[in-house]
């Protein structure tokens, strides 16, 4: 093209003299960066002929949660950026995000295709939950939720297998006898890993388990890599931004290899009238002569998707609750009071306890309104709509910024202070507003794992905080809170001590 360009530019000029075709050239370059600018109603920072928005993602970088709050503060409730000519809207406020994701939720609960690669071998596994559309989607969801409540009726309720969870991993914290611990991080995504674990194959693993502490490995390489929305800009930008496509393939491999190890084991035990995980309730639906390979293909996509989206997620928020527990210690003692009184020290704190327990609930519920690991994964219109009063063209992605509704200061005064009482009226005991923390995501696509991770974060959380006071490693070290955002937003990095309160 350029070449012709440049043929076709020199045959004119021996028509023309040089200034002219200079001129000629300039105006032709101007025309084009012009007609290669995208553009569109929705307010948005300028975005560049061809590369979009660019300049914003290469500067942004782990910094995005930042930025999204700036744009949110520019813009309003929607605003766009680019990926080369891609335009991805961005839509902000509690009311917003209702209107678009619960009231339009039917025709805006698609996702964008190509937005995952499911690694090479796998592009012919049948369809998983999180990144796939219409029916396909809507069967597997069905599924999915399905097996997940009938496990957690199980023979073991799913709130006992997170109560024994819970109990090993204060055992393990114990180990640390009151010394500074730096792997926190890992204890946290063990127990939050082996909830999911016991749902998709059926049983724990020990934390020394060296294939389960490779999937996590894998799963923590997968979440760092940069915010899926990355995958549409050019691969060096990715790489710059976060783990390398290449790394994150090599990751999806390893979950592979132990799904496919996973499939194997549970043959050899089948019993079609013994449902005891998600992988025995795939064997019921597929013909018994198909090899492990076909039968891995089947499953790939929907257990690495369930595995993915439930290990690191409640992992970082429980390692932002620790974190908030030791830079507000009188907000820490006062959860350890009320269990005390309301729970005693003699038992463990179970689910059921939680209605009785309102000023924990609250705590967790400031945490996760103020860390907001999360924005939505991105949605797609399936026809033309209308949000915030622009037109939105079927076919736009739309995401959702949950940051903007937990910071919003009609909601919550003074939303950058940590302050669970703020969930208490007149009443105290009534936890309110509560339903205004979204980080699960509203309407038709919410996160399907919301049970679990609620009923995961409040146990492993409330029993943590009845056996250990979380403090500084050394009183002169600052905590930062900061955040680090890959796919989701994740505490910097900290050391904490564990003083067993008896
Ligand atoms: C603190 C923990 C968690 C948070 C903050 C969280 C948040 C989210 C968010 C924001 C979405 C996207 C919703 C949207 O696109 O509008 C999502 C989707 C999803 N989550 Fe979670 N999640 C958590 C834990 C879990 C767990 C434990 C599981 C399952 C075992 C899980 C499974 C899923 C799945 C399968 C989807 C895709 C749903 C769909 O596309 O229909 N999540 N989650």
């Amino acid at each position: 093209m350029l070449f012709s360009l440049w043929t076709t530019g020199a045959s004119l000029a021996k028509y023309i003299d040089l200034t002219t075709f200079l001129v000629i050239t300039l105006l032709f370059l101007i025309a084009l960066c012009v007609i290669s600018t995208p553009r569109s109603d929705i307010p948005g920072p300028l975005a560049m002929p061809f590369v979009g928005n660019l300049m914003f993602f290469l500067r942004v970088g782990t910094k995005q949660h930042e930025e999204y709050l700036r744009l949110y503060k520019t813009y309003g409730d929607i605003f766009r950026l680019f990926f080369g000519n891609r335009m991805l809207i961005t839509i902000c406020g509690y009311d917003t995000i209702c209107d678009a994701f619960v009231r339009q939720g039917s025709v805006l609960s698609d996702r964008p295709e190509g937005f995952f690669h499911p690694g090479p071998g796998y592009e012919k596994s049948a369809p998983g939950v999180l990144f796939t559309s219409g029916e396909a989607w809507k069967r597997n969801r069905r599924f999915a939720m399905q097996t997940m409540r009938d496990i957690g009726m199980g023979k073991k309720r799913m709130d006992e297998v997170i109560a024994d969870e819970a109990s090993v991993l204060c055992a393990d914290i114990a180990l640390s006898n009151g010394k500074p611990i730096d792997n926190m991080r890992d204890l946290l995504g063990m127990s939050a890993s082996n909830i999911v674990h016991y749902v998709l194959f059926g049983y724990r693993c020990n934390h020394d388990n060296e294939r389960f502490l490779t999937i996590i490995k894998a799963a923590e390489t997968i979440f760092k890599s940069p915010n899926l929305r990355y995958r549409l800009l050019p691969k060096f930008v990715q790489n710059f931004l976060g783990t390398s496509p290449e790394e994150r393939l090599r990751a999806q491999g390893d979950v592979s290899n132990y799904l496919k190890y996973q499939i194997e084991e549970h043959e050899k035990t089948f019993d079609r009238n013994n449902i005891r995980d998600l992988v025995d309730r795939f064997l019921t639906t597929i013909p018994p002569e198909e090899d492990s390979n076909q039968k891995l293909l089947r499953m790939y996509l929907m257990v690495l998707e369930l595995f993915l989206a439930g290990t690191d997620t409640t992992a970082t928020q429980l390692e932002w609750t620790i974190l908030y527990m030791m830079g507000y210690p009188k907000v820490q003692e006062r959860c350890y009071e009320e269990i005390e009184k309301v729970v005693g020290l003699n038992r463990s704190v179970s689910y059921s306890d939680r209605n009785t327990l309102p000023f924990v609930e609250a705590a967790l519920l400031e945490v996760q309104r103020l860390s907001s690991i999360s924005m939505s994964v991105p949605h797609v219109s399936a026809e033309d709509i209308s949000i915030a009063g622009y037109r939105i063209p079927k076919n736009t992605m739309v995401t959702a910024f949950f940051a903007s509704v937990h910071l919003d200061p009609k909601l919550y005064p003074n939303p950058e202070k940590f302050q669970p009482e703020r969930f208490f009226g007149e009443n105290y005991g009534n936890v309110n507003k509560k339903e205004m923390i979204i980080p699960f995501s509203v309407g038709p696509r919410i996160c399907l794992g919301e049970t679990l991770a609620k009923t995961g974060l409040f146990i492993i959380f409330a029993n943590l905080i009845q056996k250990f006071k979380f403090c500084k490693a050394s009183p002169d070290e600052e905590l930062s809170f900061d955040g680090v955002t890959g796919q989701i937003r994740r505490a910097r990095p900290y050391r904490v001590r564990a003083e067993p309160r008896n």
